[in-house]
């Protein structure tokens, strides 16, 4: 791939970015060649976005350079990138919430515009929609707000990859299946093998290491702002991997713990059209299906069924753990311990006054818990990266004391090493009586709960129990005519 003459599309050279004391890049060393797919892991906040930042032409670094096709650049930029084909599918999406999908396409292909720019724009975006993701089923005169989380990904996505003049060379994929079930995502997976066949380059960032493995050529291992592996795909498993990004692999993480829960009261429960929905004390239930089949709405029905009334409480029935952390959990303007603190303020507080010692103590034990990497839980939520909000969102449900935790897709973005840990206390919350009702869009995480129930169209089509809660019976059910 590195012959004579085949030169890096992008190339970044000792690049070093810092954040106050942050060394968020420490002297990184990046060539993304053409025809070729780079996985890019780490922990969070190792550098990876970052980095992102730095080839998009969105962050200058303080040191360093950036060289295009085998020269250096010298006043890089989002223009030059942007002239040069590279795209970019962010972490936090990016699209306008109150602007149409077309809408959206003319302000990202600003040479769009004059008579007829609509037109152009819808088929642009359908052409891009209907390559990426077949039987899409999006409307491209939808405004991006009425859009569920999955389906705006699945926009970016077919953004990014939508030729309107200037043809996409390098397209950057931060966690871009984050909320897609497994056969959107394979469809996305699909499409970026074929687009590096045919010679463009991809990024590849994702904490499902098993997506990276299948998809890129060649795989590179940030850790605290460094690169610190790099090897062809075929060297690595999923194993080294975690071990390369410093986290410890532990066999138990991926099992689901036997308990006899006949017994156990139904704690919360809602009927509606197909099978009614409970939970028991103690239990780990899964909402399971193909994205958007209506889980979320369920959560929410949940939600408002246990604390929609007038009386203040000082410890609520249910949390909650949002998945879409822009636009339902984090509050971008206050640090990280008065974010993580605001749903135990029951608990903090004395006669109206929140005693500040006690969060700052609980903050920091769940700083330590689950490893939120901060030098100071005083700092702006924002300051952190998408993987450490995350976390944030789940120590302020699993510190509060309510006894149902509703979680909406909680892991999006949140590394291996972390997500053990977080299995970890669920596992030992609910043995010790909390109930977990958990929609995920990763397999492996459905497969750990005590029950689970699959969505189809609105409604609940199938329970699967025990030993029954496989990925083949999931699958099963999550398509229309199917066995459950
Ligand atoms: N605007 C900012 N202000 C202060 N610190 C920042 C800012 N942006 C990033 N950082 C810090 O820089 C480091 C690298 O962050 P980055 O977002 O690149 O990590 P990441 O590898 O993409 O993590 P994740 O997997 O969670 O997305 C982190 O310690 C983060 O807290």
């Amino acid at each position: 791939m590195t012959g004579d003459t085949l030169k890096a599309m992008i190339e970044v050279a000792d690049a070093k970015v810092s954040f106050g004391a942050v060394k968020a890049l420490d002297g990184v060393r990046l060539a993304i060649w053409p025809g070729e797919c780079v996985g890019l892991v780490g922990h969070n906040g190792a550098g990876k976005s970052t980095i992102v930042s730095v080839i998009n032409g969105g962050l200058t670094p303080n040191e360093g350079t950036v060289s295009g096709d085998g020269e250096v650049i010298a006043r890089y930029g989002i223009n030059t990138a942007r002239s040069r084909g590279v795209r970019c599918v962010f972490q936090e999406l990016s699209l306008c919430p109150n602007l149409t999908i077309i809408e959206n396409t003319r302000i990202l292909h600003r040479h769009l515009g004059g008579f007829g720019w609509r037109k152009r724009a819808k088929q642009v975006i359908e052409r891009s929609l209907d390559a990426v993701f077949p039987g899409h089923g999006i409307e491209s005169d939808s405004s991006v707000g009425e859009l569920t989380i999955a389906e705006r990904q699945m926009v970016e996505i077919a953004m990014a990859f939508s030729d309107a003049g200037i043809a996409p060379r390098l397209v950057i994929l931060d966690e871009p299946t984050s909320s897609l079930d497994a056969s959107l995502a394979e469809q996305m997976l699909a499409y970026v093998r074929r687009f590096v066949a045919a010679g463009g380059s991809v990024i590849f960032i994702s904490h499902i290491l098993h997506e990276i493995l299948i998809t890129a050529d060649r795989i590179v291992v940030m850790k605290d702002g460094r690169i610190v592996a790099e090897r062809p795909s075929a060297d690595w498993t999923e194993h080294s991997l975690v071990e390369a990004m410093g986290s410890v692999v532990k066999g138990e993480a991926h099992r689901r713990t036997l308990r006899d829960l006949a017994a156990a009261p139904v704690v919360i429960e809602q009927g509606g059209r197909g099978i009614p929905f409970r939970a028991k004390r103690g239990e780990i239930v899964g909402l399971a299906g193909l994205a958007g089949h209506g889980q979320t709405r369920m959560l929410m029905r949940l939600h408002a069924a246990a604390s929609s009334d007038w009386l203040p409480r000082r410890n609520s029935a249910v949390t909650f753990v949002a998945g879409d952390r822009r636009l339902n959990g984090v509050f971008e303007l206050w640090s990280i311990l008065k974010n993580f603190s605001i749903a135990s303020l029951g608990d903090l507080a004395k006669r109206g006054v929140v005693k500040a010692e006690a969060e700052a103590e609980r903050g920091a034990e769940w700083k330590r818990r689950i490893d939120i990497r901060t030098q100071d839980l005083a700092n702006r939520v924002l300051s952190l990266s998408g993987g450490n909000q995350q976390k944030v969102l789940f120590a302020r449900a699993l510190a509060t004391r309510a006894p149902v935790v509703l979680m909406d897709d909680p892991m999006r973005g949140v590394d291996v090493g972390t997500k053990q840990e977080v299995y970890e206390i669920i596992r030992e919350q609910a043995a010790a009586g909390r109930t977990f009702v958990w929609y995920s869009t990763e397999m492996e995480e459905v497969c750990l709960c005590d029950r689970v129930y699959v969505f189809r169209e609105g409604a609940i089509a199938a329970e699967l129990a025990g030993d029954a809660v496989t990925e083949q019976n999931i699958l099963a059910a999550s398509f229309e005519g199917a066995a459950a």
